[in-house]
């Protein structure tokens, strides 16, 4: 039984929604023996206004993702469309219109050391021909956005890595762009860090609306920003969908990987037989995405049927706009209630496990 509170099906994908679509899309890098297939047969839908994520291991293939959705690298075959232009047959003016369209923010954030916080910021808008006045107005509301305005005027080498990385995204907002694509943009920072500069995403994303893409390896990072996420490995999407279900039910070996890491509220194999061990009761693993109707069913169940519960593991995993749980109880008292209890859980939907 597998059943989990609160998962939903993801509608099929609208093509009218999609602001990145990619169609079958192939990389092969070098020639004959050399050949090296960084991605294979990818499809994939970014909807707009959303913030999907790219997980996976190092080599998966995630850079080389962003670098054919920024037109920074050409597929092998298949295509990708920006807003429903094909860029793959772009190149020169109409390639670089598409690209001021995308912003682009990275691990070792790229500042240029020679110049201050304000001429990196406006760098984007120099190139673009605006007046000193105008750019000086701009900068100043995009310095202020990321809150680093008092900063104007000092130089990246003065500043944190969390400060750089707002640089970078303030500059990345310059040319106010459709996507922003956040290429490991927190893997350098410590976890405080990360939590803000993953805050200021997410104002980007709900303030400005821009949609944005994340690739890390992270999946606590997958866990608290992004609405979806794409699983890669080895150059194959293995796994696609809303982070709840994914986290909540991951079905690819790699995908189980990444949320064992992140989520440590359900039993494994060991853990569960060490449970079993010293607990001679029913155990019966729930999903929790509610905790009130979890909590009714439960209490209602065990005094219908004269059956006491422990918690003996589990807890809550915190997602962007939810929470996902998974408590592992010991059941006691008449086989009948026991059986009556698990059947109400089950009825209920929230059972994933039961073990005897
Ligand atoms: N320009 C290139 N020439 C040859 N091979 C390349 C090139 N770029 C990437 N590759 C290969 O393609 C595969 C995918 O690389 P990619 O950098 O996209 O992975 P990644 O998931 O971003 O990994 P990492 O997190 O380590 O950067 C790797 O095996 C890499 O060696």
């Amino acid at each position: 039984m597998t059943a989990t509170l609160g998962q939903t099906v993801e509608p099929e994908s609208n093509s009218a929604d999609a602001l990145v679509r990619l169609d079958a899309v192939s990389k092969v890098f070098g020639k004959g023996d050399d050949q090296h297939r960084a991605l294979s047969d990818v499809d994939l839908d970014i909807r707009r206004g959303e913030i999907f994520a790219v997980i996976g291991y190092s080599g998966a293939g995630k850079s080389t993702l962003v670098r054919l959705i920024n037109g920074l690298e050409r597929v092998s075959s298949g295509t990708v469309t920006v807003d429903g232009v094909d860029i793959t047959s772009l190149s020169g003016k109409p390639l670089r219109a598409i690209r001021r369209r995308i912003g682009m923010i990275f691990q070792q954030f790229n500042l240029m050391r020679s110049r201050t916080v304000f001429g990196n910021v406006a760098y984007p808008l120099q190139l673009a021909g605006l007046s000193r006045a105008e750019q000086e107005d701009r900068v100043a509301e995009l310095l202020s956005f990321v809150g680093l305005l008092d900063k104007a005027w000092a130089y990246p080498e003065e500043l944190s890595g969390g400060q750089k990385q707002r640089v970078g995204i303030a500059r990345a907002l310059a040319s106010e762009p459709d996507l922003l694509l956040a290429d490991e943009s927190t893997s350098a920072l410590d976890p405080e860090t990360t939590r803000d500069v993953l805050a200021l995403l997410r104002r980007v994303n709900e303030e400005l609306g821009i949609t944005i893409v994340v690739i890390t390896h992270e999946m606590d990072v997958v866990r608290t920003i992004a609405d979806r996420v794409a699983v890669l490995d080895a150059g194959r999407v293995v796994e696609v969908g809303a982070v709840r279900d994914i986290l909540g039910a991951p079905q690819a070996e790699t995908t189980q990987r990444f949320v064992a890491a992140t989520v440590g509220n359900r039993p494994d194999a060991g853990r569960l037989q060490q449970l079993r061990d010293t607990y001679d009761d029913t155990l019966v693993t729930v999903a929790v995405s509610d905790e009130r109707a979890f909590g009714s069913v439960l209490s209602a169940a065990a005094r219908d049927h004269g059956v006491d519960f422990e918690i003996v593991y589990g807890g809550i995993t915190d997602l962007k706009h939810e929470s996902l749980g998974s408590f592992t109880l010991a059941l006691r008292g008449p086989d009948a209630g026991v059986r009556a209890t698990v059947e109400a859980l089950n009825a209920a939907g929230i059972v994933e496990g039961t073990k005897r």
